[in-house]
Parts: structure tokens; C-alpha cells; sequence
């Protein structure tokens, strides 16, 4: 064979997956315009090789050159002339026929006047234009299977690899796809096939037959049917053709000189010693010259291989191997590799240009998006309904605490400390007891929080200038309610006592301190200022840190399923054998999320303006320059989940595990400054850490950027590390 012929060359390939040996010595080359067809049992290492020549999986051993190049190291320079059909139905089922060609011709770098020819050579090849603008997912296996072929024709390749094209269609649907493949190795494709199905071995111009990860014969039909282990010397083949043929299949099995029975619909073929004469053989059968038809024939493929599988059991794989490639040495078919030394190719491979295809995946995405509006209501609404309900929800002014009031003394002093209670505000009065029991009962049941028990003799007692004690149980169940109850009523006690105290004080001649006014005061006059939000309003402290929880929540969580979806959808496979760059896939996945990120936090800004009245104090430029930034980390920190998990389901775990502690950590709603040191530490490595700083810094306080260096230094490390972590994390092969 001559050299500029060989298009595929195999030498020792072998693929290990942990101790379990895929792929074992496979050797083997394929020239030009060939049909190279690859049988096997399942689990025989067809895929495993097909995904070692397309590049996408290193070999552990050996290697393979394509198209005269490495097939693992210099694998994206070999893509752009390279198609696959892949097993599994990879397109996408929400694109239409026409959006998936156009997405593939982009991805191969298609001009739009050449994308447009190549869309009509190949839809008028496969003969799919009727179904242009039909989803994908929605046409039927055939048609699937041959917009699958077109979409691998796009870019016009010189070697196509199908991977069990035929699975699962119906006879005529198989009959047209195979026409297309003669028409296209007529115009000199070398096509690689997998299958299962004889007629279509016999129909390929060169045959590999593997078992238990070997390739165990490998020449032309002619050759393979000719081998003597087939028609051993001495034996002869018919075809018999009798009633109720599976019954008679085990009675001639048990017949001497009967070698072979198979069933072959409703023949059989059998396999039989030279002594056995026809007339002898059916009166084994007990059947009439009129009901038994024999003839002589030559074996089929499936005849070689149900006897080379059935001697491999016997002899062992190895040796019937050793055995054949001895037999067809003496006649070399054109299949057969050549002595050329092959290089080991597990080398590291060459890198491709890195931002290829980012428009092609970039339109894809839109596309998606545009055809899932549940994506865009998660994105835009949600949002917006999460800030006005958390926004709403998280008030942590504690105001109308219950309260139970057992007066025992009833008269005008004692009526003044109940309502000097509820003027606070922080108290409201769901009961007023008369016995001890019923006190008691009201704070078990959790009906009310606090109890305000005044002794029978209170009035006297301060008419009488005693000290008089009020007694005041609080459920300290929930920490933060019993601590306003407590403080209130402490400051409460202390104001009504120096009331008292004041009126007492008024005659006496020399007093604690007075103030300007000459009016008896306390010595020491402490005067707080609340700035930034003096009313306290814990919307204004809570609302911008949801921002920030929800810009994060909703970008991480559609990312996590950017690349993983891909994977589990079998479409990533195909694009891993486009020419496609590694960051034009992430970028390309990672740019409409941002943009209709920013959408939706130009969307929650102007709910927490306008529905919370939460005004930004300082630069809404810097604000939203920043949150790109944090858009950035968090989009990034959904990709390496996506490029971590290997399921959905996984992706989705994975997220939760970054939101949970977003929320608890990240000072949105515990002060970062209470936390154990070790936790302390760890709320640096929390993006949001920084995004809500830079928000309350920014919508509270007006900080300007220097104010704000720290943060938006943590934030882009942070965005640093999570960007590079996933470029890295995401290598073209599976
Ligand atoms: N990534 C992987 N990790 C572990 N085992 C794998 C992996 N890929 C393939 N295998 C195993 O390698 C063997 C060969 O698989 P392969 O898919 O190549 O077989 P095949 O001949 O194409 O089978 P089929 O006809 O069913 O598609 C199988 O036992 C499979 O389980």
C-alpha cells in the first residue's frame, strides 16, 4: 500500500480504565476512500477506539496516526478535517435542523457564503430539507440519524467516523443512510464504521473483527469468508432450508459429522464433514426430499465471526490471533498495517486556538435560552420576587413582643408601669391574668414571651419610699427577642426609678449634676448619633446583601449546568471533536448568563430603590462595575462546578454546598467579626464576602473606590482563582 494512501494508521493501541484493559495491541490501518468497518460484541472496544483516533481520549499505550498526524497530540489541528457521528443522538434537541447545521459550519469556522453552500450541499444530500425548522429532538430516529450525518458533513471532512449510525432505525432508513455512504466514499470520504449488523460489514470495502478488547481478524469480507478456520479443510457449508427450523437447530447440532448449526431467519446454516452426504443428512432430520431444500453455500460474515468467536472461546484470543494473522499474511489485504515504527502518543498534546468558536457557542446559547423561557423567568422574576419576599421577611426590628400581665395590685402606680411597658412599643399585651397558675400557663404555652408580674402591695410601697420589686420573666428560647425584652425592661425600670428619684431629688439642695437648665440631671450625659441609616431600618442593611446572595444564587445555579448538561446530553463529546477552543466553549457559555445577570441586577437595584426605599449613596457606575466583577467570580464559580460534576444532579449538590456557606459566612446575616477565628479566615475564600461589603459600602455609606480596595482586591483573586481553576479543570477529552 502506498503510504500517501493510508489516511488511518494503528499500531499496539491499548486503553486501560483502571485495571480493566478497553482496547488491548490494536493494530490496524485504513486508506483512502475505504469503508473500514469495526465489529464486535458490545463492550468490545469499538467506541474506545474511534475516541482514541478522533483524539478525545488518550491512548494508554500505543498509538495512531490520522491523516498523517498524531492522533492524540496534534489532535486539534486534525479536527478541522474530521467528522463524527456519534453513537448516541448528540444534537441538540431544542435547536432546529437549520440552527444545528449553522452552529455546526460556525463551529468549524464556516463563512457565511460558504456556510450557506455547504447547508445546501448537505441538506440536499441527506435530503432533510422538509424539516428545516423542526426542533431537532422532535423528528424521528431516521431522520435524527441523518441530520446527525449532515451536521458531520458540514465542514466537508476527508474521514468521517460513525459510531453504530444505523442503531435503532428501521430497515429502509438503514438502506438510505448506507446509500449516502457509498455516494460520499465514491467522492473519496474514508469512512470509519461501527456495527453490529452483517449486511452492513458485508457492505464495508475492509473488516476488523474485535473480541475481549482485541482485534481478533481484519481483512476484506472476501478475504475473512476464504480463511480455513471458517470451512476448515474437509467440511463443507449449506444452507438448509426446513419447518420449523429452530426445532430441528438442536437435533442437528447432536448429529455426527455435523460440526456447526446456526439459525439464519428461517434457514439454517450448518456446517458439516465432507462424509456427511446431503441424502445422509436429511435422513438425520427424518424429514421427506419434498420438505428439506439444501444447498451448497460459501460462508457469510456473520458465519466468521460466530466461528471465530466460537474458537476464540475454545483456543484463546491471543492464538486464534497469532493463527489468522499468519493465514492472511500470505495474501496481504490492503488493510493490513505496513512495518512503519509508530511513536508512542501520550505525549502532551498541542494546544489549539483558544477562543475558537466562542461566536458559534455564544449564538447556541441565545438560541437555548430563547427556546426555555422558564430560564429567563428564573432569572429576571425570581429574582425580583426573592428580594421583595426576603426583603420583606428578614425585619429584624423586634417590635409587639406578647406579653401577660398579673397586676395583684390594680391601683393608678400599677396601671402606670403596664401602660409605661406598652408605650414602648416593643411590648403588646395578649393577657391579663388574676392568678398565678393562669400567669404561669400563658408562658409555658409560648403564648406569650414575656410576664409582668406586679406584687399586691406596690402602690404602698412606693407611696411608703420602699424599694419595690417588679418582677419580669422572659422565654429566653429565642435569643434575640429575650434580649430586647430584657434591655427594654432594664432601661424601662431604670427611666421610671429616675423619674422617682428626680421628684425626690428636686428638694433636695445639692444633686447628683444639673444640666444648663439648672434642672436635676444624670453626672454623665451620653449622646449617640446613628449615621447612614439612622432610623435603624433593617431593610437597608438586609436588601443590599440580598443583592448580592441572589446575583450569586441564580448565575451559579445556570452555570453549574452550562458544561455538565452538555456532558450528560452527549453533545460535549461532539463538540470535543470540533476544532472549538477551550475558552471559546467557557466563554462562549459564560457571556449571555452575564449579560442577562446584569439585566437582573439592574432589575433588584431598582426594587431595592423603589420598593424599599433604599436609596444608593454613592456612585451607581461604581456599583454596577463591581458587580460585574462579582458577576464574573460568580459565573466563573458556576463553571467549575459544571467542569467538577459529572451529572446534573451532582452540579446541583455542588452548588449547594458554595450557597450554604454564602449565606451563613459571608457577614450577610451574622457579623463576620463574631465568628471563631477559623471561620474567620475561611469567610475570605467566600466571594460575596467582598460583593456585600462593596454593596453596603457603596449603597449605605457612599464609599468611593479607594474606601473599597480590599474588597474589590479579595473579589478579583477570588475571580482569578475560580476562572483559572475551571480553564484548567476543562480539558478537551472525556
Ligand atoms: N470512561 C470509561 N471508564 C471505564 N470503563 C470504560 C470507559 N469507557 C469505556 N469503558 C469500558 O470499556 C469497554 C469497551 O467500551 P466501548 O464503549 O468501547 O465498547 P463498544 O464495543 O463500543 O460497545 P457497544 O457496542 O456496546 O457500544 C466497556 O466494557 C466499557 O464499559
Amino acid at each position: 500500500m502506498n503510504d500517501s494512501d493510508v489516511v488511518i494508521e494503528v499500531r499496539d493501541l491499548t486503553r486501560r480504565f483502571g485495571d480493566f484493559t478497553a482496547v488491548r495491541n490494536v493494530s490496524f490501518a485504513v486508506k483512502r476512500g475505504a469503508i473500514f468497518g469495526l465489529l464486535g460484541p458490545n463492550g468490545s472496544g469499538k467506541s474506545t477506539i474511534i475516541r482514541m483516533l478522533l483524539g478525545i481520549l488518550p491512548p494508554s499505550d500505543g498509538g495512531a496516526t490520522v491523516l498523517g498526524k498524531d492522533a492524540y497530540v496534534d489532535s486539534e489541528s486534525i479536527k478541522p478535517r474530521v467528522g463524527y457521528m456519534s453513537q448516541h443522538f448528540s444534537l441538540y434537541a431544542d435547536l432546529t435542523v437549520r440552527e444545528n447545521l449553522e452552529f455546526y459550519g460556525r463551529i468549524y469556522g464556516l463563512s457565511s457564503e460558504r456556510l450557506e453552500q455547504r447547508k445546501k450541499a448537505v441538506m440536499d444530500l441527506t435530503g432533510i430539507n422538509d424539516f428545516v425548522n423542526q426542533l431537532a429532538g422532535t423528528l424521528s430516529g431516521g431522520w435524527k440519524q441523518r441530520l446527525a450525518l449532515a451536521c458531520s458533513l458540514i465542514h466537508e471532512p476527508d474521514l468521517l467516523f460513525l459510531d453504530e449510525p444505523t442503531a435503532g432505525i428501521d430497515p429502509v432508513a438503514r438502506r438510505h443512510l448506507w446509500d449516502l455512504l457509498f455516494e460520499l466514499s465514491g467522492r473519496g470520504v474514508t469512512l470509519v464504521v461501527t456495527t453490529h449488523y452483517m449486511d452492513e460489514a458485508e457492505r464495508c470495502t475492509d473488516v476488523g473483527y474485535l473480541y475481549m478488547s482485541r482485534l481478533l481478524v481484519l481483512g476484506k469480507p472476501g478475504e475473512l469468508k476464504a480463511l480455513p478456520q471458517i470451512t476448515p479443510e474437509g467440511t463443507k457449508r449449506y444452507e438448509v432450508r426446513v419447518p420449523r427450523a429452530t426445532e430441528q437447530l438442536s437435533m442437528l447440532r447432536q448429529q455426527q459429522g455435523v460440526r456447526d448449526a446456526t439459525l439464519f431467519g428461517e434457514t439454517l446454516h450448518v456446517l458439516i464433514d465432507e462424509s456427511v452426504s446431503p441424502e445422509k443428512l436429511k435422513e438425520h432430520l427424518g424429514l421427506s426430499d419434498q420438505e428439506v431444500e439444501l444447498r451448497p453455500i460459501s460462508p457469510s460474515l456473520e458465519d466468521v465471526f460466530v466461528t471465530l468467536t466460537a474458537n476464540a472461546e475454545k483456543e484463546g484470543a491471543d492464538e486464534l490471533k497469532e493463527e489468522i494473522a499468519e493465514e492472511l499474511s500470505d495474501e496481504p489485504g490492503e488493510a493490513q498495517v505496513g512495518p512503519t515504527s509508530m511513536p508512542k502518543s501520550v505525549a502532551k498534546r498541542k494546544p489549539g486556538k483558544t477562543l475558537f468558536g466562542l461566536w458559534a457557542i455564544l449564538m447556541k446559547e441565545f438560541f437555548h435560552i430563547r427556546r426555555q423561557p422558564i430560564t429567563l423567568f428564573f432569572m429576571l422574576v425570581v429574582p425580583v420576587m426573592q428580594t421583595i419576599i426576603f426583603g420583606y421577611a428578614i425585619d429584624t426590628e423586634i417590635e409587639n413582643i406578647p406579653m401577660v400581665v398579673l397586676d395583684l395590685d390594680g391601683r393608678q402606680h400599677a396601671r402606670e408601669v403596664v401602660a409605661a411597658f406598652l408605650n414602648t412599643r416593643k411590648f403588646q399585651l395578649e393577657q391579663r391574668v388574676y392568678d398565678s397558675e393562669s400567669f404561669h400557663r400563658a408562658l409555658t404555652s409560648g403564648r406569650a414571651k414575656v410576664g409582668l408580674k406586679i406584687p399586691p402591695n406596690f402602690s404602698d410601697q412606693l407611696l411608703r419610699g420602699e424599694q419595690v420589686q417588679l418582677q419580669v420573666l422572659i422565654d429566653g428560647s429565642d435569643s434575640q427577642v429575650a434580649t430586647t425584652a430584657q434591655s427594654t425592661a432594664q432601661l424601662l425600670g431604670l427611666n421610671l426609678s429616675m423619674g422617682r428619684a428626680k421628684s425626690v431629688a428636686e428638694t433636695l439642695s445639692v444633686a447628683p449634676a444639673r444640666d444648663e437648665n439648672g434642672e436635676i440631671a444624670l453626672p454623665i450625659d451620653t449622646r449617640t448619633r446613628l449615621l447612614y441609616n439612622p432610623d435603624l431600618d433593617s431593610a437597608h442593611f438586609f436588601v443590599p446583601g440580598l443583592i448580592g446572595i441572589i446575583l450569586q444564587l441564580v448565575t451559579l445555579f445556570l452555570t453549574s449546568f452550562a458544561i455538565v448538561r452538555e456532558r450528560e446530553h452527549g453533545t460535549l463529546e461532539q463538540l470535543f471533536v470540533t476544532p472549538v477552543g477551550r475558552m471559546g466553549l467557557l466563554l462562549g457559555k459564560l457571556f449571555p448568563y452575564a449579560m442577562i445577570g446584569f439585566v437582573e441586577l439592574l432589575i433588584v437595584l431598582s426594587v431595592m430603590i423603589y420598593a424599599f426605599g433604599v436609596p444608593v449613596n454613592g456612585s451607581i457606575l461604581l456599583l454596577l462595575a463591581l458587580s460585574m466583577l462579582f458577576m464574573v467570580c460568580s459565573l466563573g464559580l458556576g463553571l467549575f462546578v459544571s467542569t467538577v460534576a459529572t451529572t446534573q444532579l451532582e452540579a446541583v449538590q455542588f452548588a449547594f454546598i458554595i450557597m450554604l456557606p454564602s449565606v451563613l459566612l459571608s457577614g450577610f446575616m451574622f457579623p463576620r467579626s463574631e465568628m471563631p477565628l477559623p471561620i474567620y479566615v475561611i469567610t475570605f475564600a467566600i466571594p460575596v464576602t467582598y460583593f456585600i461589603e462593596i454593596l453596603r459600602g457603596i449603597v449605605l455609606r457612599a464609599a468611593d473606590f479607594w474606601d473599597l480596595i480590599p474588597s474589590v482586591l479579595g473579589l478579583t483573586l477570588c475571580g482569578l482563582a475560580v476562572l483559572s481553576g475551571s480553564v484548567m479543570r476543562f480539558q478537551k477529552r472525556l
